[in-house]
């Protein structure tokens, strides 16, 4: 069928975006007829899909097609719930690589100009916008850097040519690392032959380069024909390219030394030759001006550079020679140089970048293995007027990744088609293969021409696939000795071998490398030709890609013309044709959408399945069967012997929506079993430590009381019961039962001391011991030795007459109603007026008497209220003045007198310390030199003098002071 008598392109519009892909594919010319009319008339529709390839086409102009509301309609969808489009292939990559923790690719391949390197850029923009939902900042400037790593890489890899302004001379490949959240976190870039650039620069720059602005004063971008380009802005470009290598970290004097390299090959590039001996055919360079610029931008000496391109070092017979080069070899030389200065440059760009986005170095927390996508940037089948050794690697890389691609997608069924294994074999085959041939011709020594190159293919290739004029002589089309035609998948390809020996052998003579080395350089080892190394990272590459779930952009190019608006049938067809699209249908038309394991399958929708969830313990098949027959899909399925097969895309998506529905549930369950599973290691993590403490106490407090008991087992022999016993520091947790045990052994001890005294004495012990307590050994001598008894009137030790005292005593309790008498005693008593006497002083628990010894012990006055006592003042030494502090400002001041002239002031304090402390209160006693008391309300000082021991002790006034005239 023709184009444009093809069916309404809006019926066909709607079969495509309504998965009706199998309808579509009815007719295999129809349905590539349809993607490409349907693609081309549809306005902004760029995009279609054959099975699941997106086919993109050109747009040749600016298409809103990219922005956030695109972005948001495709993001998480399946890839048939909208309409065609490069975003939904991003996502479901993305969508895998998450779901499934698989490492994904994108191959997206197609002509020059075809919009591969647009595709790229827009999946990772894509990958950019839909991820780092949570604005990791460091993700963000893994972003930036993988996103501007592209504008450095088009800035030295990209040239224009003919057929594209912005043509990349390199194929490339980029993985992008994910970690487990699905966040980029780095990645590493490869690229694939690179073919071996002015107006952005500032005016200085190219001053110090010695480079003019005018491009077609250069040799090497002369060549295209028109180096200015209408759709590229050079001082946005130059700036674009700076900025990103501030952002990629790129050193000044890297990038410095960049700028400088591009410089010496456009200067190499004008290089030109004289000849100076016609009969030996040797030439001179033609400009020294030119030479010294370059010797300076590459840092040699112009002298050694002159050399280095006009001859060679060789090894003849034995002997070292310097060969100078022919005008041809001159040439060859300096073009073999400057690409070689420039290959080598744009290696190191790529490690350097590879270096920034390394995922170990991103600064993301990477660790272990994430998962990752690849994005393959390939050229596309080439076949040109004349094609070369660089069509026959571009289209050897072509027919590799074909049949990865076929293979990757034939299903079980058998189905036709054409396996390009056999072109593979007949480039790439050890010692049989064109390639191999190629580099036999290129070890010999001596001259080997092309033309013997064809020779030897022409005898040692056995494949229907080649031919040339001596096989084929009928053939007019193929030239005599230069031309071989291969078949390849998508159509037959003539070559012409010339330039095919050189090429591959891709010579730098020695002189020039070791004039940059700027040392000798001396290597045995023959390095490997060009064709052999692109087999070998092309091999490299598809074994890398065999290992991920692909996906597939096919970019077609329009016209010729870069035009939005011409659509070149013949063209198109063609493209079509070699993109392999023909093969991917038929394939896909015979076999089914998917495939997988029983296992992967079970392991993927067991969920959907009450039977199969959460474990199904039967056979795997059974398994399987029980989940397609519980979503009615019986029909559209087939079983294999391992894997089941699905045939059409709406029941792998329905599969997938009934799983994206119960996710939640399982994921809720998951964390109910997963909280439930911490929170019972967190409790019996705490039972082990509780145990653990209680163990470690109850030992602690057990070595504690074993040390104790050691301590205490001789106690009760000890002189002090144990009182010099030093406690060892307890544990925390004894502290307070230390404290009780102290309390206990401090009573026992009492006990001990205790019963040894007659219980009778226990309360002037206890009076004994509150003295002690409270004079706190201010009173050198208090009295403690003697036998204490308080009322010492009722004694006939002190009294004469005990029947008046003791009479009078009873008289007053009968009367105050007092209970005991604490103390008593003869006293010196002075007052206000200075006047002293003797008298009888009674302290009982109500009121304290003064009596009069001489009237029968007459009652001076009605008794002080022992209640008015506010405290007592004694000094330290054996003298016994006591002053009694009372409430009205009138205090007691006396003096104790008895006929033993025994120390008993300790015995008053204790007493009514004693009497105090029984009900509750404190009595303030006072020992000082100089007593302060108030008589009268007024202010006193007394002192104690000492005095004639004969006498009795006396009170006189001096000054204002009273003294105590003390017998000694
Ligand atoms: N999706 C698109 N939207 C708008 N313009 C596009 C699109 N794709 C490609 N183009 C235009 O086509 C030009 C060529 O595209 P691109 O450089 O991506 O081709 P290519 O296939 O990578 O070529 P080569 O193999 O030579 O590098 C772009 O510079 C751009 O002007």
């Amino acid at each position: 069928m023709q184009i444009g008598t093809l069916c309404n392109s809006m019926q066909i519009g709607i079969l495509c975006n309504s998965m009706q892909i199998g309808t579509l594919c009815n007719s295999i010319q129809i349905a590539i007829d349809c993607i490409l009319i349907y693609s081309r008339y549809e306005k902004n529709r760029i995009y279609t899909y054959i099975g699941e390839v997106v086919v993109s086409v050109n747009p040749y102009k600016t298409v809103d097609i990219y922005n956030q509301t695109y972005v948001d309609h495709y993001k998480g969808r399946e890839i048939y719930e909208r309409p065609p489009h490069i975003f939904a292939l991003a996502d479901s990559a993305y969508k895998t690589m998450k779901r499934k923790s698989r490492d994904t690719c994108i191959v997206i391949s197609g002509e020059s100009g075809s919009g591969k390197t647009e595709a790229s850029k827009i999946i990772m923009r894509y990958i950019s916008a839909v991820t780092n939902v949570s604005g990791r900042k460091e993700v963000e400037r893994v972003k930036d850097v993988l996103i501007k790593s592209n504008v450095i890489l088009e800035a030295f890899g990209n040239a224009k040519t003919n057929r594209n302004d912005n043509s990349s001379r390199f194929g490339k490949y980029m993985d992008i690392n994910f970690d487990f959240k699905g966040d980029p976190i780095g990645g590493h870039i490869n690229n694939y032959l690179l073919e071996k650039l002015l107006s952005g620069s500032p005016d200085q720059k190219l001053e110090e380069m010695k480079l003019s602005r005018n491009p077609d004063e250069y040799h090497f971008i002369r060549q295209g024909g028109s180096p200015k380009c209408s759709t590229i802005n050079d001082q946005s470009d130059y700036k674009a390219v700076m900025g990103a290598m501030k952002t990629l970290n790129f050193a000044f004097k890297h990038a410095e030394t960049l700028w400088k390299i591009v410089a010496a090959v456009l200067h190499m590039g004008n290089m030109e030759y004289d000849t100076v001996d016609e009969v030996h055919d040797t030439v001179g360079v033609r400009d020294a001006h030119s030479l010294k610029n370059l010797a300076g931008l590459l840092s040699v000496g112009p002298e050694d550079l002159k050399k280095a391109l006009t001859s060679r070092v060789i090894a003849a017979g034995g002997n070292i020679v310097n060969k100078e080069f022919t005008k041809s070899e001159a040439f060859y030389a300096r073009d073999a140089f400057a690409k070689a200065i420039y290959d080598r440059m744009f290696s190191w760009i790529v490690t350097r970048i590879n270096e920034v986005i390394d995922p170990k170095e991103s600064g993301t927390g990477y660790i272990g293995k994430g998962t990752v996508i690849g994005v393959l940037d390939i050229y596309g089948f080439e076949i040109f007027e004349n094609n070369s050794f660089e069509q026959l690697c571009i289209n050897y890389c072509n027919e590799k990744l074909q049949q990865l691609f076929i293979e990757l997608g034939i299903a079980w069924v058998h189905v036709e088609y054409f396996n390009n294994k056999i072109i593979c074999d007949l480039i790439e085959q050890p010692h049989k293969g064109i390639l191999a041939i190629l580099d036999e011709a290129c070890l010999n020594v001596g001259k080997v021409t092309d033309e013997m190159f064809l020779t030897a293919m022409t005898q040692k290739l056995k494949s229907d696939r080649f031919t040339c004029r001596a096989l084929s002589p009928a053939d007019k089309t193929l030239e005599h000795n230069r031309d071989f035609r291969i078949r390849h998948y998508a159509g037959d390809v003539s070559y012409s071998v010339v330039g095919f020996i050189d090429k591959n052998k891709d010579t730098l003579f020695q002189d020039l490398k070791r004039l940059l080395y700027n040392r000798y350089i001396h290597t045995t080892k023959r390095p490997l030709t060009a064709g052999t190394n692109f087999k070998n990272s092309i091999v490299a590459l598809v074994d890398h890609l065999a290992t991920k779930e692909p996906h597939y952009v096919r970019c077609v190019k329009p016209n010729d013309i870069k035009s939005p608006s011409n659509f070149d049938e013949v063209r198109v067809k063609h493209q079509v044709m070699y993109l392999g699209l023909l093969e991917n249908v038929r394939v896909r038309r015979a076999g089914f959408v998917y495939r997988a394991k029983y296992s992967r399958f079970l392991d993927r929708y067991k969920l959907i399945c009450k039977s199969t969830w959460p474990n199904f313990h039967g056979n795997q098949v059974d398994g399987v069967k029980l989940i397609i027959k519980s979503q009615g899909f019986e029909k559209d399925v087939a079983y294999g012997k391992s894997k089941i097969f699905i045939r059409s895309p709406q029941t792998l998506f329905s599969l997938e929506e009934a799983r994206d529905k119960y996710i939640p549930y399982i994921i809720v369950f998951l964390q109910k079993l997963w909280r439930g599973g911490l929170a019972r290691r967190k409790a019996r993590q705490m039972r082990a430590i509780y145990l653990i403490m209680a163990k470690f106490k109850r030992y602690k407090m057990r070595s504690y009381i074993v040390s104790l008991v050691q301590l205490f087992r001789n106690v009760r022999n000890m002189r002090d019961y144990g009182k010099s016993i030093k406690w060892p520091n307890p544990p925390q947790v004894l502290a307070g039962l230390v404290l009780q045990l102290h309390k206990v052994h401090n009573r026992w001890r009492a006990n001990m001391i205790l019963k040894k005294v007659p219980r009778p004495e226990w309360p002037m012990l206890q009076t004994k011991c509150t003295a002690q307590d409270v004079l706190k050994g201010q009173r050198a001598d208090w009295g403690y030795r003697r036998k204490w008894e308080g009322n010492y009137l009722a004694s006939s030790k002190d009294n004469n007459s005990t029947v008046d005292f003791v009479t009078k005593a009873n008289a007053l309790k009968a009367s105050d109603h007092f209970s005991e008498i604490l103390f008593s005693s003869y006293i010196k008593k002075t007052n206000k007026h200075n006047q002293t006497a003797d008298r009888a002083i009674v302290i009982t628990d109500k009121f304290i008497y003064k009596l009069d010894p001489k009237k029968k012990y007459k009652s001076l006055r009605h008794g002080i209220s022992i209640g008015d006592v506010t405290g007592l003042s004694i000094t330290p030494d054996a003298d016994q003045l006591s002053v009694i502090h009372l409430k009205d400002g009138n205090d007691l001041v006396v003096c104790l007198q008895n006929p033993s002239r025994e120390e008993r002031v300790g015995e008053l304090v204790g007493s009514l310390s004693r009497f105090f402390r029984r009900n509750h209160k404190e009595l303030p006693v006072t020992v000082a030199k100089q007593i302060k008391c108030s008589l009268g309300s007024k202010a006193r000082q007394i002192l104690v003098k000492p005095s004639p021991a004969n006498g009795g002790p006396t009170f006189r006034k001096e000054g204002n002071i009273l003294v105590l005239m003390w017998p000694q």
